[in-house]
Protein backbone atom coordinates (compact mmCIF):
# COMPACT_ATOMS: atom_id res chain seq x y z
CA UNK A 1 0.00 0.00 0.00
CA UNK A 2 1.12 3.01 -1.07
CA UNK A 3 2.45 5.34 1.57
CA UNK A 4 -0.48 8.58 3.06
CA UNK A 5 0.70 11.67 0.76
CA UNK A 6 -1.15 14.72 1.81
CA UNK A 7 -3.78 15.28 -0.71
CA UNK A 8 -6.78 14.95 0.23
CA UNK A 9 -7.13 17.55 3.54
CA UNK A 10 -9.89 19.05 5.53
CA UNK A 11 -8.80 22.44 6.71
CA UNK A 12 -10.95 24.15 9.53
CA UNK A 13 -13.12 26.88 8.89
CA UNK A 14 -13.51 29.70 11.21
CA UNK A 15 -17.31 28.63 11.78
CA UNK A 16 -16.40 24.76 11.55
CA UNK A 17 -16.71 24.39 8.56
CA UNK A 18 -14.14 22.69 6.27
CA UNK A 19 -12.89 22.74 2.87
CA UNK A 20 -12.12 19.43 1.46
CA UNK A 21 -9.03 20.24 -1.47
CA UNK A 22 -7.47 17.64 -4.27
CA UNK A 23 -3.75 18.61 -4.21
CA UNK A 24 -3.25 19.51 -7.47
CA UNK A 25 0.24 17.34 -7.23
CA UNK A 26 -1.63 14.19 -7.09
CA UNK A 27 -0.56 11.98 -9.81
CA UNK A 28 -2.23 9.75 -11.78
CA UNK A 29 -3.01 6.50 -10.15
CA UNK A 30 -6.32 5.50 -9.38
CA UNK A 31 -7.61 2.20 -11.04
CA UNK A 32 -9.21 4.43 -13.19
CA UNK A 33 -6.46 5.48 -14.84
CA UNK A 34 -5.29 2.13 -15.34
CA UNK A 35 -8.01 1.31 -18.20
CA UNK A 36 -7.39 4.74 -19.13
CA UNK A 37 -3.66 3.67 -20.03
CA UNK A 38 -4.45 0.41 -21.11
CA UNK A 39 -5.91 1.92 -24.69
CA UNK A 40 -3.42 3.44 -26.96
CA UNK A 41 -0.95 4.47 -24.17
CA UNK A 42 1.18 7.15 -26.66
CA UNK A 43 -2.37 9.04 -27.92
CA UNK A 44 -3.29 8.42 -24.10
CA UNK A 45 -0.03 10.03 -22.59
CA UNK A 46 -0.48 13.26 -25.21
CA UNK A 47 -3.86 13.55 -23.76
CA UNK A 48 -2.86 13.34 -20.53
CA UNK A 49 -0.06 16.17 -20.86
CA UNK A 50 -3.15 18.39 -21.57
CA UNK A 51 -5.76 16.93 -18.73
CA UNK A 52 -6.17 17.71 -15.23
CA UNK A 53 -4.71 15.21 -12.76
CA UNK A 54 -7.27 13.21 -10.83
CA UNK A 55 -6.65 13.00 -6.94
CA UNK A 56 -5.28 9.54 -5.99
CA UNK A 57 -7.39 7.26 -4.62
CA UNK A 58 -3.89 5.80 -2.47
CA UNK A 59 -4.63 8.66 -0.20
CA UNK A 60 -8.11 7.86 0.76
CA UNK A 61 -7.97 6.52 4.27
CA UNK A 62 -10.90 3.92 4.98
CA UNK A 63 -11.31 2.21 8.68
CA UNK A 64 -13.99 -0.86 8.17
CA UNK A 65 -15.22 -1.52 11.80
CA UNK A 66 -17.82 -4.94 12.89
CA UNK A 67 -16.46 -7.48 10.34
CA UNK A 68 -17.86 -5.21 7.49
CA UNK A 69 -17.99 -8.21 4.22
CA UNK A 70 -15.37 -9.08 1.86
CA UNK A 71 -17.77 -8.19 -1.29
CA UNK A 72 -17.25 -4.94 0.02
CA UNK A 73 -13.77 -4.56 1.31
CA UNK A 74 -12.72 -5.72 -2.28
CA UNK A 75 -14.84 -3.68 -3.81
CA UNK A 76 -13.03 -0.30 -1.87
CA UNK A 77 -9.30 -1.72 -2.12
CA UNK A 78 -10.02 -2.19 -5.92
CA UNK A 79 -10.41 1.54 -6.13
CA UNK A 80 -6.41 1.66 -4.51
CA UNK A 81 -7.90 3.06 -1.13
CA UNK A 82 -6.03 2.63 1.78
CA UNK A 83 -8.58 -0.01 3.73
CA UNK A 84 -8.02 -0.77 7.40
CA UNK A 85 -10.71 -3.77 8.25
CA UNK A 86 -11.43 -4.77 12.04
CA UNK A 87 -14.15 -7.53 13.32
CA UNK A 88 -15.51 -5.40 15.75
CA UNK A 89 -16.77 -1.84 16.86
CA UNK A 90 -14.89 0.13 19.24
CA UNK A 91 -14.80 1.75 22.56
CA UNK A 92 -15.29 5.37 22.08
CA UNK A 93 -12.06 6.35 23.03
CA UNK A 94 -10.65 4.10 20.55
CA UNK A 95 -13.16 5.31 18.01
CA UNK A 96 -11.93 9.10 18.48
CA UNK A 97 -8.09 8.32 18.16
CA UNK A 98 -9.49 6.85 14.74
CA UNK A 99 -11.80 8.48 13.43
CA UNK A 100 -9.36 11.51 13.47
CA UNK A 101 -7.35 10.21 10.54
CA UNK A 102 -10.16 8.51 8.16
CA UNK A 103 -11.68 9.87 5.24
CA UNK A 104 -14.33 6.69 5.27
CA UNK A 105 -15.89 4.64 8.20
CA UNK A 106 -18.00 1.94 6.89
CA UNK A 107 -19.71 0.37 10.20
CA UNK A 108 -22.40 -1.47 11.00
CA UNK A 109 -25.46 -1.41 13.75
CA UNK A 110 -22.88 -1.23 16.62
CA UNK A 111 -20.83 1.47 16.34
CA UNK A 112 -22.46 5.38 17.34
CA UNK A 113 -20.70 8.01 15.44
CA UNK A 114 -22.37 10.56 18.02
CA UNK A 115 -21.72 14.38 17.88
CA UNK A 116 -18.84 13.89 20.32
CA UNK A 117 -17.36 11.39 18.13
CA UNK A 118 -17.82 13.32 14.83
CA UNK A 119 -16.57 16.38 15.93
CA UNK A 120 -12.79 14.51 16.11
CA UNK A 121 -13.32 13.42 12.38
CA UNK A 122 -11.37 16.38 10.85
CA UNK A 123 -10.97 15.00 7.31
CA UNK A 124 -14.36 12.46 6.95
CA UNK A 125 -16.15 12.71 3.87
CA UNK A 126 -18.55 9.98 3.91
CA UNK A 127 -19.93 7.00 6.19
CA UNK A 128 -21.17 4.12 5.02
CA UNK A 129 -23.86 1.70 7.50
CA UNK A 130 -23.52 -1.09 5.87
CA UNK A 131 -27.22 -2.02 7.07
CA UNK A 132 -30.29 -1.19 7.08
CA UNK A 133 -30.92 1.12 10.71
CA UNK A 134 -29.19 4.32 10.72
CA UNK A 135 -30.14 5.09 14.21
CA UNK A 136 -26.67 4.65 15.51
CA UNK A 137 -24.97 7.87 13.63
CA UNK A 138 -26.16 11.57 14.25
CA UNK A 139 -27.66 12.39 10.46
CA UNK A 140 -28.12 15.97 11.16
CA UNK A 141 -24.86 16.86 12.37
CA UNK A 142 -23.15 14.75 9.73
CA UNK A 143 -25.17 16.81 7.41
CA UNK A 144 -24.57 20.16 9.00
CA UNK A 145 -20.59 19.33 8.59
CA UNK A 146 -21.17 18.09 4.84
CA UNK A 147 -20.60 14.33 5.75
CA UNK A 148 -22.60 12.26 3.79
CA UNK A 149 -24.32 8.87 5.11
CA UNK A 150 -25.20 5.79 2.79
CA UNK A 151 -27.24 2.79 4.06
CA UNK A 152 -28.41 -0.41 2.41
CA UNK A 153 -32.54 0.20 2.73
CA UNK A 154 -33.55 -3.66 1.70
CA UNK A 155 -30.23 -6.23 1.14
CA UNK A 156 -30.98 -7.74 4.60
CA UNK A 157 -34.89 -7.43 4.70
CA UNK A 158 -35.67 -11.06 3.78
CA UNK A 159 -33.46 -12.31 5.66
CA UNK A 160 -35.51 -10.71 8.81
CA UNK A 161 -38.16 -11.51 7.64
CA UNK A 162 -37.35 -14.87 7.31
CA UNK A 163 -35.98 -14.97 11.17
CA UNK A 164 -39.19 -14.25 12.00
CA UNK A 165 -41.20 -16.92 10.33
CA UNK A 166 -39.28 -19.32 12.07
CA UNK A 167 -39.87 -17.71 15.19
CA UNK A 168 -43.14 -17.62 14.87
CA UNK A 169 -43.75 -21.47 14.42
CA UNK A 170 -41.00 -21.81 16.95
CA UNK A 171 -42.82 -19.81 19.76
CA UNK A 172 -45.84 -21.80 18.85
CA UNK A 173 -44.99 -24.90 19.02
CA UNK A 174 -42.24 -24.23 22.01
CA UNK A 175 -39.16 -25.78 20.26
CA UNK A 176 -36.77 -23.79 21.92
CA UNK A 177 -37.91 -25.25 25.52
CA UNK A 178 -38.32 -28.78 24.16
CA UNK A 179 -35.23 -28.62 22.50
CA UNK A 180 -33.01 -27.47 25.39
CA UNK A 181 -35.17 -30.07 27.26
CA UNK A 182 -33.33 -33.19 25.37
CA UNK A 183 -30.00 -30.90 25.03
CA UNK A 184 -30.15 -31.49 28.74
CA UNK A 185 -31.40 -34.97 28.52
CA UNK A 186 -34.95 -35.07 29.00
CA UNK A 187 -38.10 -36.54 27.08
CA UNK A 188 -40.96 -33.73 27.70
CA UNK A 189 -43.77 -34.51 24.93
CA UNK A 190 -46.48 -32.15 25.60
CA UNK A 191 -49.06 -30.60 23.03
CA UNK A 192 -50.79 -28.48 25.15
CA UNK A 193 -50.58 -24.67 24.38
CA UNK A 194 -49.11 -26.00 21.18
CA UNK A 195 -50.56 -24.32 18.37
CA UNK A 196 -50.27 -24.36 14.54
CA UNK A 197 -49.96 -21.18 13.01
CA UNK A 198 -52.46 -21.81 10.35
CA UNK A 199 -55.50 -19.33 10.92
CA UNK A 200 -53.81 -16.99 13.49
CA UNK A 201 -53.83 -13.42 13.34
CA UNK A 202 -49.85 -11.50 12.57
CA UNK A 203 -49.78 -8.06 13.61
CA UNK A 204 -46.94 -6.38 11.82
CA UNK A 205 -46.09 -2.83 13.53
CA UNK A 206 -44.30 -1.05 11.04
CA UNK A 207 -45.47 -1.90 7.68
CA UNK A 208 -42.17 -0.91 5.44
CA UNK A 209 -39.51 -3.38 3.72
CA UNK A 210 -39.47 -5.99 6.24
CA UNK A 211 -43.04 -5.81 7.29
CA UNK A 212 -44.13 -6.08 4.24
CA UNK A 213 -42.33 -9.40 3.17
CA UNK A 214 -42.85 -10.80 6.43
CA UNK A 215 -46.61 -10.31 5.44
CA UNK A 216 -46.26 -12.48 2.27
CA UNK A 217 -44.61 -14.79 3.64
CA UNK A 218 -47.08 -15.25 6.68
CA UNK A 219 -49.93 -15.52 4.25
CA UNK A 220 -48.28 -18.16 2.31
CA UNK A 221 -48.63 -20.35 5.18
CA UNK A 222 -52.46 -19.41 5.96
CA UNK A 223 -51.86 -16.52 8.68
CA UNK A 224 -53.90 -13.57 8.66
CA UNK A 225 -52.02 -10.25 8.51
CA UNK A 226 -53.02 -7.10 10.17
CA UNK A 227 -50.63 -4.16 10.39
CA UNK A 228 -50.52 -0.82 11.85
CA UNK A 229 -47.84 2.13 10.44
CA UNK A 230 -48.15 5.81 11.22
CA UNK A 231 -48.42 6.09 7.65
CA UNK A 232 -50.90 4.86 5.31
CA UNK A 233 -49.67 2.07 3.28
CA UNK A 234 -50.77 0.42 0.24
CA UNK A 235 -52.28 -3.78 1.84
CA UNK A 236 -50.32 -6.56 0.04
CA UNK A 237 -52.32 -9.35 -0.57
CA UNK A 238 -55.31 -9.52 1.84
CA UNK A 239 -53.71 -7.62 4.44
CA UNK A 240 -55.49 -5.48 6.39
CA UNK A 241 -54.24 -2.20 7.70
CA UNK A 242 -55.70 -1.25 11.27
CA UNK A 243 -56.02 2.74 13.01
CA UNK A 244 -54.52 2.04 16.06
CA UNK A 245 -51.66 0.28 17.69
CA UNK A 246 -53.80 -0.67 20.09
CA UNK A 247 -56.67 -2.53 17.67
CA UNK A 248 -53.46 -3.97 16.52
CA UNK A 249 -52.44 -5.14 20.05
CA UNK A 250 -56.13 -6.86 21.06
CA UNK A 251 -57.01 -8.59 17.51
CA UNK A 252 -53.53 -9.97 16.89
CA UNK A 253 -52.06 -13.82 18.26
CA UNK A 254 -48.20 -12.82 17.53
CA UNK A 255 -47.26 -9.21 17.36
CA UNK A 256 -44.11 -8.54 15.51
CA UNK A 257 -41.88 -5.22 15.63
CA UNK A 258 -40.43 -3.61 12.45
CA UNK A 259 -39.99 -0.24 13.53
CA UNK A 260 -36.99 2.08 13.45
CA UNK A 261 -35.58 3.47 16.43
CA UNK A 262 -36.90 7.18 17.03
CA UNK A 263 -38.14 8.58 19.94
CA UNK A 264 -41.51 7.85 19.44
CA UNK A 265 -41.07 4.22 19.36
CA UNK A 266 -39.32 4.02 22.64
CA UNK A 267 -40.94 1.85 24.99
CA UNK A 268 -43.35 1.02 22.08
CA UNK A 269 -44.50 -1.80 23.65
CA UNK A 270 -44.15 -1.37 27.39
CA UNK A 271 -46.66 -2.44 30.53
CA UNK A 272 -49.95 -0.58 29.16
CA UNK A 273 -49.62 -2.01 25.96
CA UNK A 274 -48.63 -5.62 26.50
CA UNK A 275 -52.14 -5.37 28.48
CA UNK A 276 -54.28 -4.76 25.26
CA UNK A 277 -52.53 -7.92 23.86
CA UNK A 278 -54.75 -11.09 23.80
CA UNK A 279 -53.74 -13.52 26.78
CA UNK A 280 -51.61 -16.04 25.32
CA UNK A 281 -50.10 -13.82 22.44
CA UNK A 282 -46.70 -13.58 21.37
CA UNK A 283 -44.62 -10.81 21.12
CA UNK A 284 -41.38 -10.70 18.37
CA UNK A 285 -39.12 -7.89 18.08
CA UNK A 286 -36.20 -8.17 15.54
CA UNK A 287 -36.41 -4.04 15.48
CA UNK A 288 -34.37 -2.67 17.85
CA UNK A 289 -33.60 -2.60 21.82
CA UNK A 290 -35.12 0.27 22.63
CA UNK A 291 -38.42 -0.72 21.36
CA UNK A 292 -39.75 -2.74 24.18
CA UNK A 293 -39.96 -2.23 27.66
CA UNK A 294 -37.84 -5.50 29.00
CA UNK A 295 -39.07 -5.21 32.55
CA UNK A 296 -42.40 -5.00 31.32
CA UNK A 297 -41.98 -7.78 29.33
CA UNK A 298 -40.69 -9.85 32.11
CA UNK A 299 -43.86 -9.28 34.05
CA UNK A 300 -46.22 -9.95 31.32
CA UNK A 301 -44.84 -13.46 30.83
CA UNK A 302 -44.63 -14.40 34.29
CA UNK A 303 -48.05 -13.57 35.14
CA UNK A 304 -49.30 -15.82 31.89
CA UNK A 305 -50.57 -12.89 29.99
CA UNK A 306 -47.35 -13.22 27.02
CA UNK A 307 -47.19 -16.87 25.92
CA UNK A 308 -43.99 -16.81 24.62
CA UNK A 309 -41.09 -14.05 23.09
CA UNK A 310 -38.28 -13.73 20.50
CA UNK A 311 -36.09 -10.97 21.33
CA UNK A 312 -33.41 -10.22 18.86
CA UNK A 313 -32.33 -6.83 19.71
CA UNK A 314 -31.46 -5.06 23.12
CA UNK A 315 -31.34 -1.80 24.50
CA UNK A 316 -27.40 -2.63 25.15
CA UNK A 317 -25.37 -4.62 22.65
CA UNK A 318 -21.40 -5.72 23.46
CA UNK A 319 -19.05 -4.38 20.56
CA UNK A 320 -17.88 -7.52 19.98
CA UNK A 321 -18.69 -11.56 20.41
CA UNK A 322 -18.34 -13.01 23.86
CA UNK A 323 -19.81 -12.92 27.05
CA UNK A 324 -23.07 -10.67 27.55
CA UNK A 325 -25.91 -11.31 30.10
CA UNK A 326 -23.16 -12.48 32.32
CA UNK A 327 -21.61 -8.99 32.21
CA UNK A 328 -24.31 -7.41 33.75
CA UNK A 329 -24.92 -4.91 31.38
CA UNK A 330 -28.74 -5.12 32.03
CA UNK A 331 -29.95 -5.58 35.61
CA UNK A 332 -32.65 -7.88 34.02
CA UNK A 333 -30.76 -10.58 32.25
CA UNK A 334 -31.05 -12.76 34.90
CA UNK A 335 -34.68 -12.62 34.97
CA UNK A 336 -34.66 -12.43 31.18
CA UNK A 337 -33.08 -15.89 30.98
CA UNK A 338 -35.50 -17.41 33.26
CA UNK A 339 -38.51 -17.34 31.49
CA UNK A 340 -40.32 -20.26 29.62
CA UNK A 341 -40.87 -20.19 25.57
CA UNK A 342 -38.47 -16.85 25.17
CA UNK A 343 -36.03 -17.10 21.94
CA UNK A 344 -32.84 -14.59 22.72
CA UNK A 345 -30.44 -14.55 19.72
CA UNK A 346 -27.49 -11.92 19.35
CA UNK A 347 -28.70 -9.29 16.65
CA UNK A 348 -28.51 -12.11 13.69
CA UNK A 349 -32.01 -11.23 11.92
CA UNK A 350 -29.18 -9.82 8.78
CA UNK A 351 -26.72 -12.10 9.29
CA UNK A 352 -27.02 -14.41 6.26
CA UNK A 353 -23.98 -14.82 3.94
CA UNK A 354 -26.40 -13.69 1.01
CA UNK A 355 -27.53 -10.18 3.12
CA UNK A 356 -24.26 -9.46 3.95
CA UNK A 357 -23.00 -10.19 0.86
CA UNK A 358 -25.10 -8.08 -1.10
CA UNK A 359 -24.98 -5.25 1.44
CA UNK A 360 -20.89 -5.29 1.32
CA UNK A 361 -21.28 -4.59 -2.63
CA UNK A 362 -24.32 -1.72 -2.64
CA UNK A 363 -22.80 0.37 0.59
CA UNK A 364 -19.02 0.10 -0.86
CA UNK A 365 -20.48 1.12 -4.31
CA UNK A 366 -22.21 3.82 -3.04
CA UNK A 367 -19.47 4.46 -1.20
CA UNK A 368 -17.04 4.77 -4.00
CA UNK A 369 -19.44 6.78 -6.19
CA UNK A 370 -19.66 9.65 -3.68
CA UNK A 371 -15.79 9.62 -2.76
CA UNK A 372 -14.70 9.59 -6.74
CA UNK A 373 -17.47 11.42 -7.93
CA UNK A 374 -19.72 13.39 -5.60
CA UNK A 375 -22.73 11.10 -6.29
CA UNK A 376 -25.01 11.41 -3.96
CA UNK A 377 -27.73 9.65 -4.63
CA UNK A 378 -29.29 6.70 -2.09
CA UNK A 379 -27.31 9.88 1.23
CA UNK A 380 -29.96 9.51 3.21
CA UNK A 381 -29.21 12.79 5.01
CA UNK A 382 -27.84 14.63 1.83
CA UNK A 383 -30.22 15.80 -0.79
CA UNK A 384 -29.66 12.87 -3.72
CA UNK A 385 -27.70 14.86 -6.82
CA UNK A 386 -26.37 13.15 -9.44
CA UNK A 387 -24.85 14.05 -13.02
CA UNK A 388 -23.52 11.68 -15.34
CA UNK A 389 -19.42 10.23 -14.83
CA UNK A 390 -16.53 12.45 -14.58
CA UNK A 391 -14.85 12.01 -18.13
CA UNK A 392 -11.17 11.92 -17.74
CA UNK A 393 -11.06 11.63 -21.56
CA UNK A 394 -11.91 15.41 -21.30
CA UNK A 395 -8.76 17.48 -21.15
CA UNK A 396 -9.49 20.32 -18.59
CA UNK A 397 -12.35 19.60 -16.77
CA UNK A 398 -12.77 19.57 -13.25
CA UNK A 399 -15.99 18.77 -11.02
CA UNK A 400 -17.29 21.52 -8.16
CA UNK A 401 -18.96 20.23 -5.10
CA UNK A 402 -20.13 22.76 -3.10
CA UNK A 403 -21.67 22.00 0.38
CA UNK A 404 -23.76 25.06 1.78
CA UNK A 405 -26.17 26.17 4.22
CA UNK A 406 -29.56 26.44 2.17
CA UNK A 407 -29.95 30.35 2.42
CA UNK A 408 -31.14 33.31 -0.46
CA UNK A 409 -28.61 34.41 -3.22
CA UNK A 410 -25.80 31.70 -2.96
CA UNK A 411 -26.15 30.34 -5.90
CA UNK A 412 -25.87 33.61 -7.77
CA UNK A 413 -22.41 33.98 -5.44
CA UNK A 414 -21.42 30.51 -6.59
CA UNK A 415 -22.00 31.42 -10.49
CA UNK A 416 -20.30 34.48 -10.18
CA UNK A 417 -17.20 32.24 -9.38
CA UNK A 418 -17.70 29.57 -11.77
CA UNK A 419 -18.38 32.60 -14.46
CA UNK A 420 -14.72 32.41 -15.57
CA UNK A 421 -14.97 28.89 -17.33
CA UNK A 422 -17.43 26.61 -18.88
CA UNK A 423 -20.17 25.69 -16.78
CA UNK A 424 -21.19 22.02 -19.18
CA UNK A 425 -24.11 21.48 -16.31
CA UNK A 426 -24.73 22.37 -12.90
CA UNK A 427 -27.25 20.95 -10.15
CA UNK A 428 -28.25 21.79 -7.10
CA UNK A 429 -30.92 20.56 -4.37
CA UNK A 430 -31.59 20.80 -0.53
CA UNK A 431 -32.66 18.85 2.06
CA UNK A 432 -33.42 20.78 5.17
CA UNK A 433 -30.81 23.56 5.83
CA UNK A 434 -28.13 22.07 3.62
CA UNK A 435 -28.09 22.42 0.45
CA UNK A 436 -25.84 20.14 -2.29
CA UNK A 437 -24.41 21.70 -5.44
CA UNK A 438 -22.40 19.81 -8.40
CA UNK A 439 -21.26 21.49 -11.59
CA UNK A 440 -18.63 20.51 -14.21
CA UNK A 441 -17.20 22.79 -15.90
CA UNK A 442 -14.51 22.95 -18.61
CA UNK A 443 -11.78 25.43 -19.87
CA UNK A 444 -9.96 25.23 -16.15
CA UNK A 445 -6.04 25.43 -15.91
CA UNK A 446 -4.48 23.76 -13.04
CA UNK A 447 -3.82 26.86 -11.29
CA UNK A 448 -7.67 27.88 -11.36
CA UNK A 449 -8.48 24.73 -9.27
CA UNK A 450 -7.12 26.94 -6.20
CA UNK A 451 -8.44 29.76 -7.11
CA UNK A 452 -11.66 28.60 -7.47
CA UNK A 453 -11.98 26.42 -4.06
CA UNK A 454 -10.28 29.46 -2.15
CA UNK A 455 -13.44 31.85 -3.55
CA UNK A 456 -16.06 29.43 -2.73
CA UNK A 457 -14.48 28.57 0.53
CA UNK A 458 -14.58 32.72 1.43
CA UNK A 459 -18.24 33.01 0.64
CA UNK A 460 -20.76 32.47 4.19
CA UNK A 461 -22.59 29.90 3.30
CA UNK A 462 -19.83 27.11 2.94
CA UNK A 463 -19.91 24.18 5.00
CA UNK A 464 -17.49 21.72 2.41
CA UNK A 465 -15.62 22.55 -1.14
CA UNK A 466 -14.72 19.95 -3.19
CA UNK A 467 -12.91 20.13 -6.36
CA UNK A 468 -12.61 16.43 -8.37
CA UNK A 469 -10.53 16.87 -11.58
N1 LIG B 1 -32.52 -7.48 13.65
C1 LIG B 1 -31.82 -7.08 12.60
O1 LIG B 1 -30.76 -7.62 12.31
C2 LIG B 1 -32.32 -5.98 11.75
C3 LIG B 1 -33.10 -4.98 12.28
N2 LIG B 1 -33.56 -3.97 11.47
C4 LIG B 1 -34.40 -2.94 12.08
O2 LIG B 1 -35.69 -3.02 11.48
C5 LIG B 1 -36.16 -1.71 11.27
C6 LIG B 1 -37.19 -1.70 10.17
O3 LIG B 1 -36.56 -2.02 8.95
P1 LIG B 1 -37.28 -1.75 7.55
O4 LIG B 1 -38.55 -2.49 7.45
O5 LIG B 1 -36.27 -1.98 6.51
O6 LIG B 1 -37.57 -0.19 7.67
P2 LIG B 1 -38.56 0.67 6.79
O7 LIG B 1 -38.13 2.07 6.96
O8 LIG B 1 -38.70 0.10 5.43
O9 LIG B 1 -39.96 0.48 7.54
C7 LIG B 1 -40.22 0.97 8.83
C8 LIG B 1 -41.72 1.27 8.91
O10 LIG B 1 -42.00 1.67 10.25
C9 LIG B 1 -42.94 2.73 10.19
N3 LIG B 1 -42.91 3.46 11.44
C10 LIG B 1 -42.02 4.39 11.86
N4 LIG B 1 -42.34 4.81 13.08
C11 LIG B 1 -43.45 4.14 13.46
C12 LIG B 1 -44.25 4.15 14.64
N5 LIG B 1 -43.95 4.96 15.65
N6 LIG B 1 -45.32 3.33 14.67
C13 LIG B 1 -45.62 2.52 13.63
N7 LIG B 1 -44.90 2.48 12.48
C14 LIG B 1 -43.82 3.29 12.42
C15 LIG B 1 -42.52 3.52 8.99
O11 LIG B 1 -43.57 4.35 8.51
C16 LIG B 1 -42.15 2.43 8.00
O12 LIG B 1 -43.23 2.03 7.19
C17 LIG B 1 -34.88 -0.91 10.93
O13 LIG B 1 -35.04 0.46 11.19
C18 LIG B 1 -33.86 -1.54 11.83
O14 LIG B 1 -33.83 -0.83 13.04
C19 LIG B 1 -33.28 -3.95 10.14
C20 LIG B 1 -32.52 -4.92 9.57
C21 LIG B 1 -31.94 -5.99 10.33
O1 LIG C 1 -29.47 -3.65 9.22
C1 LIG C 1 -29.75 -3.34 10.39
O2 LIG C 1 -30.28 -2.28 10.71
C2 LIG C 1 -29.48 -4.30 11.44
O3 LIG C 1 -29.99 -4.18 12.53
C3 LIG C 1 -28.49 -5.34 11.19
O4 LIG C 1 -27.37 -4.88 11.87
P1 LIG C 1 -25.94 -5.57 11.74
O5 LIG C 1 -25.45 -5.30 10.36
O6 LIG C 1 -26.15 -7.02 11.98
O7 LIG C 1 -25.13 -4.89 12.79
Amino acid sequence: MAAPRDIVQRSPGTDGSHTLSVSPTATFHSPRSNSFMAGSFAHRAAAAAKQLKPFNTEDIKILLLENVNQTGRDILKAQGYQVEFLKTSLPEDQLIEKIRDVHVIGIRSKTKLTAKVLSEAKNLLVIGCFCIGTNQVDLDYAAKHGIAVFNSPFANSRSVAELVIAEIITLARQLGDRSLEMHRGTWNKVSSKCWEIRGKTLGIVGYGHIGSQLSVLAEAMGMSVIYYDILTLMAIGTARQVPTLEALLEEADFVTLHVPETPETKNLISTAHLERMKTGSYLINASRGTVVDIPALIKAMRAGKIAGAALDVYPNEPAANGDYFVNDLNSWAEDLRGLNNIILTPHIGGSTEEAQRAIGVEVAEALVRYINQGITLGSVNLPEVTMRSLTLDEPNHARVIYIHRNVPGVLRKVNEILAEHNVDKQISDSKGDVAYLMADISDVKTEDIKEIRDSLDALSSRIMTRVLY
